[in-house]
């Protein structure tokens, strides 16, 4: 059996690929743990793994260590990375290897659901990215903006009233600090990644044309609470990055 493997900066994100379908979705924090220990673990609940397709954010170091793992133990790895052209996306960030694997996988990801229409893919995790795809494929730039947990985490870590963050009872009029910083931290995120969305769609109008058509893709972990509170309209993948990877399966 195949495995897909999405190492983020706090979780890693995995999911069975059999019979052109994903199943067994998982989300694991590293917590303490090195990435690697947490990687091994999953895979040895797997005897019978055949390939491991990985995509991760945690630099060569991690690189080299789950590269000699999988050597030693025979499995078949393939390292899902940013290029200038694969599977039908063309990379036009300046230095095309600089940007993120996960950001280029998950625009892989909107091409295989959505192959002729312009995107805007949100993935929402450590850091929230907003990512621009022409209906050719075309990566055309985006922005990397703090995720969810970070802009609690900010003001918890550099203002001394300010001591916790609670995101389950958001309000606009919040009546306690947790409850303050939790609704600021929501709904500061929810507009900010609107008005980017707004911003990147009149900019492609400008650029191919008034008259053209966006889907917006929301993935991660915090897809389904950016969702839920937001007044714009959403195509919610919160596996997407797990979906770009099976379109490395045959590479
Ligand atoms: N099981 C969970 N427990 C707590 N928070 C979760 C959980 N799953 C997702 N989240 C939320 O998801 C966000 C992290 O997103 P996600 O799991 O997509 O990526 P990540 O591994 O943290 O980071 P990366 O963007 O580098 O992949 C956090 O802000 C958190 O609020
Ligand atoms: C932005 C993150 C952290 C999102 O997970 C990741 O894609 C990353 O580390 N990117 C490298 C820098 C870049 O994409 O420009
Ligand atoms: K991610």
């Amino acid at each position: 059996m195949e495995l897909v493997v999405d190492m983020g900066n706090s979780r890693l994100k995995a999911a069975v690929y059999s019979d052109s379908e994903l199943s067994d979705f998982k989300s694991i924090p590293y917590n303490n743990e090195p990435a690697i220990e947490c990687l091994k673990k999953q895979l040895l609940a797997f005897p019978d793994l055949t390939k491991l397709i990985l995509v991760s954010v945690l630099g060569q170091g991690f690189e080299s260590s789950v590269r000699g793992y999988c050597e030693q133990q025979g499995i078949n790895l393939i390292w899902a990375a940013s290029s200038e052209n694969a599977q039908g996306v063309q990379n036009n960030y300046a230095k095309p290897l600089s940007l993120g694997s996960d950001r280029f996988v998950a625009l892989v990801g909107a091409k295989k659901l959505f192959p002729n229409q312009y995107c805007i893919v949100v993935d929402c995790g450590t850091a929230v990215t907003v990512d621009a795809l022409t209906s050719d494929g075309v990566f055309c730039g985006g922005v990397i903006i703090p995720g969810l947990q970070l802009w609690g985490d900010s003001l918890t870590s550099r203002a001394k009233q300010l001591d916790a963050h609670e995101l389950d009872r958001p309000s606009v009029l919040a009546k306690d600090t947790a409850q303050a910083i939790g609704s600021g931290s929501l709904y500061g995120l929810v507009g900010a990644v609107e008005g980017l969305c707004q911003r990147i769609e009149s900019q492609l109008r400008t650029t191919y044309g008034g008259d053209i058509s966006v889907v917006r893709l929301l993935c991660g972990g915090d897809a389904h609470v950016i969702a839920k509170h937001s007044r714009l309209t959403f195509e919610l993948e919160p596996h997407l990055v797990l979906l770009g990877l099976t379109e490395f399966s045959g590479t």
